[in-house]
């Protein structure tokens, strides 16, 4: 068999406001049909008003279609704001793409972060007569170029720190309802297994001789409804009582920095700590750094090239190509 003729590169995406009057009709597009209590909204629409209604996610996928190089022609998509996805397949089309390979700006499996978008793609195709084909990129959780920038990232936080060998390495990603976790990946709780995995191997590539532990941030929906625990504030408050005086979070389930990064993390998570008279260094995401950028890179050629047995994965945790129809699946249809 030859190799796979992909003719287009697609960056898939969350999207987000662009400004003030964007607000609420991008939140309204996230939360359609999601049960999200409105004061929730309310509240995160706050939270992206802070920064003048616009979404730091936007300029970061616009820098990493800047910095990717790659012999492909790229487009970019999103799930609930422009570019939306469905114009950007019409675009494919009406360029004549046959057959787009599709990066996703989440490493994890889960409903909301893997099989959503392969639903996105699916109905986006479906809404556009003679729409191309579309395949999905793996799940990049373990990847070096993945783990390394999160690693120097974690050691450049560290040498912030008044004595960084009192440390301690705080590793956080999105909640999810624990439902979502227990139908995630095909067996269940692949989500969680993949962050514990990745928290693992940044933690052994920076600071073995640190103890570190997983977290969850930006929680939402009804509080009568189980969602991955601890809470990143509430896990501060427990190390302090424990007597830590210094931690870094490292956000390890973001590829960079997100909205969820620059307000929970960077505003409530930092007040949390300065409450506590905690020293707290947040460490950086990945963004543009060039190891990344490289590893996405290296997943194209390892699906373009069908002999290539390069497969670079620093974990356990397996990954494939194709996701069984049963995998990820939405909690509520599970
Ligand atoms: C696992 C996961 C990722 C990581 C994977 C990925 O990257 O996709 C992620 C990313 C993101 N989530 C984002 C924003 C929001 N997520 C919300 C709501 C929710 N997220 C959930 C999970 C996740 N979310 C869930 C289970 C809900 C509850 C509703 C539901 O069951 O679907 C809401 C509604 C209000 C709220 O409740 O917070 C907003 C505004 C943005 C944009 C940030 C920016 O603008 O920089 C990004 C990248
Ligand atoms: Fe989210």
């Amino acid at each position: 068999m030859g190799d796979v003729a992909y003719d287009a590169f697609l960056l898939v995406s969350f999207g987000g406001p662009e400004g003030q009057e964007d607000v609420l009709p991008f939140l309204e597009n996230v939360t359609r049909g999601r049960g999200i209590p409105r004061e929730r909204l309310e509240t995160v629409a706050e939270h992206y008003r802070h920064f003048g209604g616009v979404s730091p996610i936007n300029a970061q996928c616009r820098e990493l279609l800047q910095a990717l190089d790659l012999d492909l022609p790229v487009y970019w998509g999103n799930r609930n704001w422009h570019p939306f996805l469905e114009d950007t397949v019409r675009q494919l089309r009406d360029d004549g793409v046959q057959h787009a390979l599709a990066f996703v700006t989440s490493p994890f499996g889960s409903f909301s972060s893997c099989r959503q978008y392969l639903d996105d793609i699916a109905k986006a195709r479906a809404n556009v007569e003679g729409a191309p084909q579309i395949d999905k990129i793996r799940h990049y959780h373990d990847h070096p170029g993945y783990i390394a920038p999160h690693a120097d990232a974690v050691r450049a936080a560290l040498a912030q720190l008044p004595s960084r060998m009192a440390a301690r390495l705080v590793f956080t990603a999105h909640s999810i309802p624990t439902a979502m976790n227990d139908s995630s990946g095909p067996d269940g709780k692949r989500y969680e297994a993949q962050l514990r995995e990745t928290a693992a191997l940044v933690a052994a590539e920076a600071a073995p001789e640190l103890p570190w532990d997983l977290v969850w941030q930006s929680r939402s929906g009804s509080p009568h409804v189980p969602w991955l625990e601890p809470d990143v504030n509430a896990h501060l408050e427990h190390l302090a009582e424990q007597g830590v005086t210094e931690v870094v979070v490292s956000p390890i389930g973001f590829i960079s920095d997100h909205l969820e990064v620059v307000w929970d993390l960077d505003e409530e998570a930092r007040a949390t700590a300065a409450r506590l008279g905690l020293a707290y260094v947040r460490a950086a995401t990945p963004g543009t750094d060039p190891r990344f950028v490289a590893m996405i890179r290296q997943l194209v050629d390892e699906r373009v090239l069908a002999h290539s047995n390069v497969r670079h994965a620093l974990g356990t945790v397996p990954t494939w190509d194709f996701c069984p129809a049963d995998c990820c699946v939405s909690p509520k249809r599970a």
